[in-house]
């Protein structure tokens, strides 16, 4: 449905991802997974197009464009300052299809009413985006992301900040999405969480070092060679399949 064939990016002189060729499939709960600067979110921005190709490209099946992609950054990156509520960022899903000088139809409503119910943030739609928690915020952003209604959805990271309780929810909330017949995808470093919700892990350290099934992709060299060269020294290996 979408992925990256032979994907280079460079930030200046250095390499950030090298020749990455992957594929997210309709229907698939795909996770990108690797150590801190593995290149996992460059990965995903040149999905959405936010970074350009040294060499390589971004690919789109038939029918679908970056058009169809809702794109839920890294909650660190956003403004939080900025004088909306929950309801307005919500909101957001939808009048970056409509174009600022449409008004928000009934139907655009309660669509944004019905993710917001979905994310747990309803009750908090009047509240300022700068009062929330940090996983209250995260619900906001899969909530603007619903209301997009895009097919292809991509995430940076959406269990960062979110207690375990509220991550399982998400989680859920993802892989409904996906068995709806939706491409998602996310940025994690949570290898237990991946391993129990997704169909398709992507293993990356400055390139692809695996990318299949959970059962496929999840053994100890594999997660060796993904985490050995990590800031946070080599990853604790049994030298054995650990699915
Ligand atoms: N705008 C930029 N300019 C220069 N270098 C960058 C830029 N963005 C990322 N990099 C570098 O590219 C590499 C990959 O970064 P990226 O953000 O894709 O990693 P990541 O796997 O998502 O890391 P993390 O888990 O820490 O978020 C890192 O070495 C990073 O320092």
């Amino acid at each position: 449905m979408l992925g990256v064939e032979n994907l280079t990016v460079r930030y200046g002189p250095h390499v950030a991802l090298r020749g990455a060729t992957v594929r997210f499939e309709a229907g698939s709960f795909s996770a990108i997974i690797g150590p801190n600067g593995a290149g996992k979110s460059t990965l995903l921005r040149a999905l959405v197009g936010l970074v350009p190709a040294a060499e390589g490209r971004a690919v789109f099946d038939p029918g679908h464009s970056p058009d169809c992609i809702s794109y839920v950054p890294q909650q660190q990156t956003l403004d939080w300052a900025f004088p909306v509520t929950v309801w307005d960022v919500a909101m957001m899903g939808r009048t970056g299809r409509l174009g600022w000088l449409h008004f928000p139809s009934r139907k655009d409503r309660v669509i944004v009413e019905d993710a917001l119910r979905e994310t747990g943030v309803y009750e908090l739609r009047g509240r300022h985006i700068g009062a929330l928690s940090g996983g209250q915020r995260q619900r906001v952003l899969l909530a603007r992301m619903l209301a997009r209604q895009g097919h292809l959805l991509l995430l940076d990271e959406p269990l960062t900040g979110v207690d375990p309780v509220t991550q399982e929810g998400l989680m859920a909330l993802l892989r409904a999405q996906a068995d709806k017949g939706r491409a998602v995808v996310m940025v994690t470093h949570d290898l237990e969480q991946a391993k129990k919700w997704c169909d398709h892990l992507v293993l990356v350290n400055g390139r692809v070092i695996a990318d299949g099934t959970p059962a496929e992709v999840y053994t100890a060299a594999n997660i060796e060679a993904t985490f050995s060269t990590s800031l946070l020294g080599p990853a604790h290996t049994s030298g054995s399949e650990v699915v």
